[in-house]
């Protein structure tokens, strides 16, 4: 036998031999997670106990529906569930502080395969976190004031050990607010202060375009119009310029690109070789495969530029606010290896997706129901005409003072969610859940629309009803319900954009609903409701998006 021939015969062999490998070691692994896994008593499907192929057959083949698939299963299984081979899922709103524990820094597994490793929400490890985050700190208008180290506030968050405190201004920390009386109020105000008008110029901008629709006897798009205007206020914010989203006449965002992402951060979590490879597409040949990435692609280009420029050490805001983000964070203590080009860019990036989308669809939400249900807005525009009687000024300090207001962005707050996928954690530690001691590594999850539909605590829970947010607002056993909105999440990792968020809703909520009444426009509920889970709340694909028929109030 030639030497070619033999190679010829070898090779088949060899191939068959891998497969033969490969079968085996996929048996092996699927015996492993179904009988020996420290995780194999927990109850749940033997299929997503032996496969991830289970998830990604929800979220792929079925479009953004295993969170719907896991509500079936806690039907089915109980209140905790293992829903791949090495996670559990507990939907029991009171396991919040078990999995979610003040003041410790946990690790959050797998969300970087989806998003890239680069920015502060998908960090995986506790502590490169914990950098991260104080690097961002200063932008997010942290609070600090003295309060004994150790001291766990009402928001379920600890002190530091350096006698300082992180506070935010969102409902839940009004008590903590409370706690900490005038020294909090003024530093709070103060650091509000130093970006509101910013903010005040877009609502401006926004409030004229409102005007042009009214005039052309129009319907609005607010589906489009909010991501345009928290788009130009989040960039101008981080980043000192903004595209004038708002001025656009199609009121053009990064929306349509968010959209058009939809599945792609599920694509990414299956295959690992997802992410890396959108890298070495080219943007000209990526734009013509999806027009609507346009947008996303231009801020890609932008910030690439920006971070250069900023990292050679140009200063180049074009509005009056203090630094970029940029300058915040390589100003910081973080070790150079965090201060990279490609780093930046994946923060910048992950600052943007969180911050457009999320408050635009909590105004949607509150826009659609509040106009759908005329007593909710005669009460809400008759408090703005009391605490206004002067139609055209509206100052944040007495918005943030109106409780119905604020109960009505509460209630937009808790239908949007902010996220809709699972939110892991890993514990270094064994943890006790009930009759369960779940092992030390093992990633748990929770999800946000589990506990804000939690009928115990909020009865009716579909139903948009800021009433029940008055007053001293109790679950029936006496827990405060703030104590369940968890839209801006829990623990160390919440959000850090809360406080913007709320001055936003305070200011634009407040804004439309003294100076305009609205009528929907073929009204379709579907528009505020949640179809697919793309990590963020999505619509049904055929939806047109809240549309409003403007008219401005004579009082
Ligand atoms: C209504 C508005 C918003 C909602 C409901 C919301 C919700 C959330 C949620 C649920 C998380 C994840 C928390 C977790 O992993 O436990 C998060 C994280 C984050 N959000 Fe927001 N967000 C909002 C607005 C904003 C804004 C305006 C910004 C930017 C200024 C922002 C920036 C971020 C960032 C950077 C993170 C990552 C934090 C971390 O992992 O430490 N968000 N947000």
């Amino acid at each position: 036998m030639d030497s070619e021939s033999h190679h010829r015969s070898v090779l088949p062999s060899v191939a068959a031999l891998a497969a033969v490998a490969y079968l085996l070691y996929g048996i092996g692994l699927v015996v492993y997670r179904l009988y020996l896994h420290p995780l194999a008593k927990f109850p749940g499907p033997r299929l997503a106990a032996a496969t991830y192929w289970y998830e990604a057959y929800y979220e792929l083949v079925k479009t953004g529906k295993f969170s719907n698939k896991i509500s079936e299963l806690h039907d089915q299984y109980g209140p905790i569930v293992r829903v791949t081979p090495y996670e559990l899922h507990i939907r029991d709103s009171r396991a919040l502080d078990t999995v979610y524990p003040a003041g410790v820094y946990l690790d959050k597994e797998r969300w970087d395969r989806s998003f890239g490793s680069g920015g502060v929400l998908q960090t995986v490890h506790a502590s490169v976190h914990k950098r991260r985050r104080a690097a961002l700190n200063p932008m997010c208008h942290a609070l600090q004031f003295n309060k004994s180290p150790g001291h766990v506030f009402a928001d379920g968050t600890q002190n530091s050990r350096w006698n300082r405190h992180v506070v935010r201004r969102t409902g839940r920390t009004m008590q903590v607010l409370q706690e900490c009386a005038l020294t909090v109020s003024r530093f709070s105000k103060r650091s509000i202060m130093e970006v509101i008008h910013i903010v005040h110029q877009h609502i401006d901008e926004f409030t004229d375009r409102m005007l042009e629709y009214e005039a052309r006897k129009e319907p609005l798009n607010v589906t489009w119009a909010f991501p345009a205007l928290t788009g130009d206020i989040i960039m101008d914010y981080f980043f000192g310029f903004n595209y004038g989203s708002t001025k656009h006449p199609e009121f053009q965002s990064f929306h349509a690109a968010f959209k058009a992402l939809g599945l792609a951060g599920h694509v990414a979590m299956q295959f690992p070789w997802f992410l890396p490879m959108m890298d070495y597409i080219p943007p000209g040949f990526a734009e013509w495969l999806q027009p609507a990435l346009k947008p996303l692609l231009d801020l890609k280009r932008d910030l690439h530029n920006l971070v250069y420029r900023t990292l050679n050490g140009e200063d180049l805001k074009t509005n009056d606010a203090k630094r970029t983000i940029f300058q915040e964070i390589l100003s910081s203590k973080l070790p150079d290896s965090e201060k990279s080009q490609k780093r930046l860019e994946e923060e910048a990036n992950i600052v943007v997706a969180g911050g457009v989308e999320t408050t635009a669809f909590a105004l949607d939400i509150a826009v659609y129901h509040i106009t759908n249900t005329p007593h909710i807005y005669q009460r809400l525009h008759a408090d703005l005409v009391a605490a206004f009687p002067n139609r055209s000024k509206l100052d944040l300090q007495t918005l943030e003072q109106m409780p119905y207001l604020r109960a009505c962005a509460m209630e937009a707050l808790r239908l949007s969610y902010g996220i809709s996928a699972r939110n892991p954690r890993t514990h270094d530690k064994a943890i006790q859940y009930r009759e369960w001691v779940i092992p030390a590594r093992t990633n748990i999850s929770m999800s946000i629309p589990d506990v804000h539909h939690d009928e115990s605590i909020f009865p009716h829970s579909t139903k948009y009803i800021p009433e029940r947010w008055l007053g001293d607002a109790k679950t029936p056993d006496g827990v405060s319900l703030e104590k369940f909105m968890i839209s801006f999440g829990r623990g160390t990792r919440s959000c850090p954009g809360m406080n913007l968020a709320w001055t936003e809703l305070h200011l634009i909520m407040g804004m439309m609903f003294r100076r305009f009444k609205f009528e929907l426009y073929e009204p379709d509920i579907n528009d505020v409701l949640m179809e697919h889970d793309f990590f963020v709340p999505r619509q049904r694909a055929d939806c047109k998006g809240v549309r409003v028929i403007i008219e401005s109030t004579v009082d």
